[in-house]
Order: C-alpha cells, then sequence, then structure tokens
C-alpha cells in the first residue's frame, strides 16, 4: 500500500500542515514531516475536509442501470468528495429484502470507490399499505440502520408510528419523504405566485409541513429517531425548530439545489429544474440557509437523483422529477456558505456519518483516525460540463454554470480514488 505524504493542507481551515497517510489511517500531522518512501502530494492552497457523507443518493441498480449504476454513481461521489453514501430503496425490485441490501451492499464494495450504505425500504414495494421485513434488513451482511420510501410519503399514520416502533429496538431511523399526497396530486411544481402565472398545478408547502408535523409528534409520543429528507420550506423550518424545543429525536436534511435555486427556473419550462419536493420562493430559500447555519437543519444531503435522457428531456408533464447532486454539492455549498470549513465539515461529513452511523466516517484528519478525508481547492473555478460527468445521466440544473472550488482529491481507507480532480479507476 503506497503512502502519501500531504504538504501543506489547512485541515478544516486551520494553519498549513502536513499529513502522513499510511496504512489506511493518518500516521502522523504536523509541519516538515519526512517520509522516504510516501509520495509527496503538494497540498499548497488546498483544505482537507473528513470525507463527505451523503444520506440521501439514488444509484439506479438495479432495475435502471442506463440512468446509473453503484459504480457509476460511486464514481460520481468520489469525484465529489465523498467517501461514503446511503443508497435509496426505490430501485427495481425495490430494496425492501435481506436480499436487494446485500446485493447493493456487495456491488458498493466491488466498485471500491465509496462505502456504500443501502437503506431499506419502509414498506413492501414502497407501496405504503405493509411493512418490510426492517428487522432481516438490519441483520443482514448491509446491517441496514436507515429506512425510508424516499419517492413516496409514508402516508398512513398508523403504518409510520408502527415503523418508529420497530427500528427502535436497534437504533434505527426512518426517513421520511414528506408529501401529504391528497395534497399533492398532480402537482408540477411550487404552488404561489408563478405556478398561478404558468398555470401548472401546484404543489403547496403546506403538504410538507403538515407531514412533518404529524410525524414530529409521532417520533415524540414512541421515542424513536426520524430523519426528514428534503426540507423545502421556511414553514417546515418552524416546525422542526420547535420540536427540537422540546428535545423530539428529529434530524433534517436540505439539499443544494434548495439552498441555490427557485421557482422562477420553472418560467424556462426545461424539466431539468422539475423536482421533488419542487424549487419554492426565495424567501424559502433564505430561511433554508438561516436554519442550516443555525442548525435547525443538521445537514446538506444531495437527493443525487439521475434519470435516462429520455425521462427528463421532454414535456414538462411527463419529466421526472430529481436532478443531479453528487458532482456540484460542495461546489453549491461554498458558494452558498462561504469558507467556513467548520461548517461545512459538520453538515455534510460528521453529522451525516453521525445520523447513518458510518464508523470510520466523518472524523477529521488526526493521526490513528480512518483517512477518509478530501482535499479541496477553494479558489478554484469551474464551469460544469454535463458531458464531463461521472454519473450515467446528465440531468444538472448546473449546466455550463461557473462554480467555486474543486475537489482535487479524495481517499478511501488511504487509498486515493481522486487524484488531481480525476477519478483513479
Ligand atoms: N427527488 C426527486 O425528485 N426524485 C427522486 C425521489 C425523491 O427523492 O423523492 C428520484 O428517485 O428520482
Ligand atoms: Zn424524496
Ligand atoms: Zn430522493
Amino acid at each position: 500500500m503506497t503512502a502519501y505524504l500531504v504538504r501543506n493542507v489547512s485541515v478544516v481551515g486551520g494553519a498549513p500542515t502536513d499529513l502522513l497517510i499510511r496504512d489506511g489511517v493518518v500516521a502522523e500531522t504536523g509541519a516538515g514531516l519526512a517520509a522516504p518512501d510516501a509520495t509527496v502530494l503538494d497540498a499548497t492552497g488546498l483544505v482537507a475536509l473528513p470525507g463527505l457523507v451523503d444520506l440521501h443518493t439514488h444509484l439506479r441498480e438495479p432495475g435502471r442501470e442506463d440512468a446509473e449504476t453503484v459504480e457509476s454513481g460511486s464514481r460520481a461521489a468520489a469525484l465529489g468528495g465523498y467517501t461514503a453514501v446511503c443508497a435509496m430503496a426505490n430501485t427495481s425490485p425495490v430494496a425492501d429484502t435481506a436480499g436487494v441490501v446485500e446485493q447493493v451492499w456487495r456491488l458498493g464494495r466491488e466498485a471500491g470507490l465509496v462505502d456504500v450504505q443501502p437503506i431499506g425500504a419502509v414498506t413492501v414495494g414502497l407501496a405504503g399499505e405493509r411493512l418490510a421485513e426492517l428487522g432481516a434488513m438490519a441483520d443482514s451482511a448491509a446491517r441496514v440502520r436507515i429506512f425510508s420510501d424516499d419517492g413516496h410519503c409514508v402516508a398512513d399514520p398508523k403504518l409510520m408510528r408502527r415503523a418508529l416502533e420497530y427500528v427502535k429496538a436497534f437504533d434505527g431511523v426512518i426517513a421520511q419523504h414528506a408529501e401529504e399526497p391528497r395534497l399533492t396530486e398532480g402537482a408540477q411544481m411550487h404552488e404561489g405566485e408563478v405556478s398561478t402565472r404558468l398555470g401548472l398545478t401546484g404543489w403547496p408547502a403546506v403538504a410538507e409541513e403538515a407531514i412533518i408535523a404529524r410525524d414530529v409528534l409521532l417520533a415524540e409520543h414512541v421515542g424513536s429517531r426520524l430523519h426528514i429528507c428534503h426540507v423545502s420550506t421556511a414553514g417546515s423550518v418552524e416546525v422542526l425548530r420547535h420540536a427540537k424545543a422540546r428535545g423530539v429525536k428529529v434530524t433534517a436534511e436540505v439539499t443544494p439545489h434548495h439552498l441555490l435555486l427557485t421557482d422562477e427556473k420553472a418560467t424556462t419550462y426545461d424539466p431539468v429544474y422539475k423536482v421533488n419536493p419542487p424549487l419554492r420562493t426565495a424567501d424559502d430559500v433564505a430561511a433554508l440557509r438561516a436554519a442550516l447555519v443555525e442548525g435547525v437543519i443538521d445537514i446538506v444531503a444531495t437527493d443525487h437523483a439521475p434519470h435516462a435522457v429520455e425521462d427528463k428531456e421532454c414535456e414538462w408533464a411527463y419529466a421526472r422529477p430529481g436532478m443531479l447532486g453528487l458532482e456540484t454539492a460542495l461546489s453549491i455549498a461554498l458558494d452558498v456558505l462561504g469558507p467556513q470549513w467548520d461548517l461545512i465539515a459538520e453538515r455534510m461529513s460528521r453529522a451525516p456519518a453521525r445520523i447513518a452511523g458510518l464508523d470510520g466516517h466523518g472524523l477529521d484528519p488526526a493521526p490513528g483516525v480512518p483517512a477518509n478525508l478530501t482535499l479541496v481547492d477553494p479558489a478554484a473555478r469551474r464551469v460544469v460540463e454535463p458531458a464531463e460527468l461521472a454519473s450515467r445521466s446528465r440531468n444538472t440544473p448546473y449546466a455550463r454554470m461557473t462554480l467555486p472550488g474543486r475537489i482535487v482529491a479524495t481517499f478511501l481507507r488511504g487509498e486515493p480514488t481522486v487524484l488531481d480532480g480525476k477519478a483513479v479507476r
């Protein structure tokens, strides 16, 4: 195994130092380290972060390998600075059995570019009718701890209650896609001024807020852990603030796109901007940014949702919702938050690793710590070129935008997965 001597790097924004990576761990830190056998990387001007952790990734395998595979999504993740991703269960077949979660977990190991932690479905086939075999998935080789019907809401309150109760035994968490289905029938975009102007059926903020309010009360009642996927409205932030003040065990995520883009994008009628929950208003964006800084929202999660060209380059009403995220998330965070490295490390690595219970991830580079880390060039600017993305899909909303920051290198347990901004394999 090659040793790496990373010279003059700022660890999470601190004063420049050297990092010696050997045998899978950070062996030493300090100025002027010597290691004759090590490959030297001059990291002057670069920032080292704990490897990013994505709690919400769609990999599309099994079933839609034309849109993404575990391997292509893992490569996109590594290029984005990630060392671990949690793979959502809305594959085909659905990841609702020990067999399917073990298959995804094994494919992740074979690709070997990031740790792929499968998420299990809450209900059989995501149909919202009966609980999936949560215990069998938890006991499987994949050791599933997060369960989600993402793409669908667990709308039945009794099923949601039972799921919350069930996972308590192994400290599991239910990740809810908060969308009251009766309030979003036929919805195409955020319900507001723009949807009225365009004559498109609206997805009202209350459809999200009502489910979050219900579920924080359920989680409080049964004393279980709840996670809210892709929070998108100012009202949701207020519900979460209230729940956290009461001590409810709830965590929440926001996506890069909900931190940057608004429903005005729908006026282009370009379906690349169609996503669930929909892009909201500038006031929502401001509230989400403030909540992320304050900690009412715990983490940034990408909701990387690759879709094949035929599912995206069609009429708005027929396009699938979802956008790519893994290869641009750090740049968007840097754009939105500025160089607040400790905050970025917390919201994009430490906190998601804690929520997912991923050992060895989310730890700042320090002696003895597994070398899961990424090196960022904050001064670089890049133009997003869809054809150059490692994802099998092209549905990025940032095409041809100039974004700050570039991932120079990523290490997974001491082995580079990205060097010089390029995937090693
Ligand atoms: N976010 C999306 O718009 N789409 C996701 C599903 C989801 O996250 O709800 C997908 O699987 O494509
Ligand atoms: Zn969702
Ligand atoms: Zn999703």
